[in-house]
């Protein structure tokens, strides 16, 4: 089942839903961080859980069947708020604000504390490479070259510590459906992780891409959301 949506949603009910979701997300972040840092005794931590499990139950009680998928409306805006990196209704997700241009730059600040720990004190390697993952196919997708990671490769220069992070990524170059791009992770002293991929426009999308041109023909389809 695709998870490619089409809904027919407002802008305003768009930005109610945020509103909403969001700081939903941002309090189960604050949850997860306080599980990692507690200190308080048994008894407290046994009734947390007790409270945790009746929150989880309550919004059970109503659920999208599978994940939330990446959702259009019909002025194109996209949600992809499920998303391990930028989703805005996924407590897992840091979340990264990026930022793009179409030239095919996209670049992002962003905040990284326990929950994203490997090596102690420093961020997990498989979280820098999800970071840059989305960065490289962001820039991909802001220069109208949007693709499927082929192959990601990553240089680990020095640890990464938790705290204050900024990733950056561009368009190297592109060659028919295959955009290659690269970008780093950097904290205030510098690079820690660099990163190139090849990001791939699978058959099926040019398929799709073709069809809504030819129906659209004014209309370039969308290329990036948040
Ligand atoms: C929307 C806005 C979003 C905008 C923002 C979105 C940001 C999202 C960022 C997160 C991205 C992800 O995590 S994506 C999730 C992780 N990636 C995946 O799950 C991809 C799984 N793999 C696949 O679906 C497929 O294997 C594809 C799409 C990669 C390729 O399949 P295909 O379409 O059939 O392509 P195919 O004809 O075989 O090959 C086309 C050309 O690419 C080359 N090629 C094929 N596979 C690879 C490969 N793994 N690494 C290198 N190169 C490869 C071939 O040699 C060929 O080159 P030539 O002979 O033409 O020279």
């Amino acid at each position: 089942m695709s998870r490619y949506v089409q809904e027919d949603v407002s802008s305003e009910e768009i930005e109610r839903q945020r509103a909403l979701y969001g700081p939903l997300a941002q309090s189960v972040r604050e949850l997860a961080d306080a599980v990692i840092r507690t200190e308080v005794d048994d008894a407290e931590i046994a009734a947390a859980r007790a409270g945790i499990e009746a929150i989880t139950e309550r919004l059970r009680e109503r659920q999208i069947a599978g994940s939330y998928g990446v959702r259009f409306n019909a002025a194109g805006e996209g949600r992809a708020w499920g998303n391990a990196v930028v989703g805005t209704r996924n407590p897992v997700a840091p979340p990264l604000k990026v930022h793009h241009d179409s030239s095919g730059r996209a670049w992002a600040e962003f905040h990284l504390g326990a929950a994203y720990e490997g090596p102690p004190g420093l961020v997990h390697g498989g979280v820098s490479a999800l970071i840059l993952d989305q960065m490289l196919g962001e820039a991909a997708g802001a220069g109208g070259k949007p693709g499927m990671t082929g192959t990601l490769t990553l240089r680990y220069r020095r640890g990464t510590p938790l705290g204050e992070l900024r990733a950056e990524a561009h368009i190297d170059r592109v060659e028919g459906v295959k955009t290659y791009a690269v970008g780093h992770v950097a904290d205030a002293e510098g690079v820690t992780v660099e990163a190139e991929g090849v990001f791939i426009l699978p058959k099926w999308a040019c398929r799709a891409l073709e069809k809504q041109a030819r129906e659209q023909q004014d209309e370039p389809p969308p290329t990036r959301f948040e």
